[in-house]
């Protein structure tokens, strides 16, 4: 199976790439992701200034006779934006794309950091996250559609070239509906990822009868094979609601099985988060050697004859 494929135009070797914020938050990390048989890379999502983030422990991950998914309120530790511009203006682009996410904590840091970015004239691209939810006190934007709205607006303008976005998971058709109607309304918004973790997940160990985790009494963004339905529905509602952007498919991703499925509700690039964040960069060549022999079954030379050809049933 030929697994090369492209984004926005751009040739890859392969559609696989990690989640913002697992396996990218030091150059060490970057440095690996580079070196990895990942088809491109994001860097965590960064904040103006560097931050420290939640109290730990801030990051678990939920077993039972295996692994079902983690909970995470890291709280956007981040090295803080000059660090990852760094990185960027060092990355061998001619390897892999590099994506670079912001999540600024106020509207005026993330023009301030859309700006730095153009300014820096690098071939890394933008995702702006809408959706972190582990900020104490801060709402995310992805559930506060004028804000959304007024972000999208002043980014577009402020960046004047294509970008992305990182959405948090929706459950409801009118939301699909009406953050799709947003997003159609600015065509600079070239990608939409979907979907962030499952935020405000409580996960409780029965014999300490505690929480997992520390911050917010062990409120949490959920990740892993619990939100693998969802994120294929988010994948899927905003593939046939904005047939001129692309997708990138974030979620539950852990063998081949779930890239194919990311694929075929309509992903272009796939991102892997809590199971990268277990098996580390070598999950990549073992999900991709998966994925090619589930196109080899069923008679699938290139991604392209069966990405986004879901069936539903007539
Ligand atoms: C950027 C902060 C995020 C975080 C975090 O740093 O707590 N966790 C997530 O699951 N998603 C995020 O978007």
């Amino acid at each position: 199976a030929d697994l090369t494929t492209q984004f926005l135009e751009l040739p890859l070797k392969n559609p696989l790439m990690n989640a913002s914020g697992v396996w990218c938050s030091v150059a060490s990390q970057l440095e690996a992701l580079a070196e990895s048989a990942a088809g491109a890379m994001v860097s965590k999502s960064c904040t103006l200034q560097p931050r420290d983030g939640n109290p730990e422990p801030r990051y678990r991950v939920i077993n039972g006779e295996r692994t079902f998914g983690s909970i995470n309120s890291m709280g956007l530790p981040n090295e803080g934006f000059a660090y990852y511009l760094r990185y960027a203006q060092r990355h061998d682009y001619e390897q892999k794309p590099l994506f670079m996410s912001i999540s600024g904590l106020t509207l005026d840091d993330n023009l301030t950091m859309v700006d730095s970015l153009k300014d820096a004239v690098i071939p890394a691209l933008l995702e702006v996250n809408l959706s972190c939810p582990n900020v104490p006190g801060k709402s995310q934007i992805g559930y506060d559609f004028d804000a959304m709205d007024t972000l999208l607006a002043e980014v577009s303008s402020g960046y004047q070239r294509p970008f992305g976005v990182k959405l948090p998971p929706y459950f409801d058709m009118a939301h699909f509906d009406e953050a799709a109607e947003i997003l159609n309304r600015y065509p600079l918004v070239a990608f939409v990822t979907c979907i962030n973790s499952i935020g405000n997940a409580l996960v409780i160990d029965i014999d300490s009868e505690t929480t997992l985790i520390k911050p917010k009494d062990g409120f949490g963004g959920l990740g892993g094979d619990y939100v693998l339905p969802t994120a294929l529905a988010n994948v899927n509602a905003f593939y046939r609601r904005c047939p001129e952007k692309t997708i990138i498919g974030c979620g539950g991703v852990k063998s081949g099985t779930e890239a194919f499925l990311h694929l075929l509700a309509g992903a272009t690039l796939v991102q892997i988060g809590t199971s990268l964040y277990e098996e580390g960069p070598g999950i990549f060549p073992r999900v991709l050697d998966e994925l090619a022999a589930i196109m080899d079954d069923k008679g699938y030379k290139t991604i392209a004859d069966f990405r986004g050809k879901l069936k539903t049933i007539a």
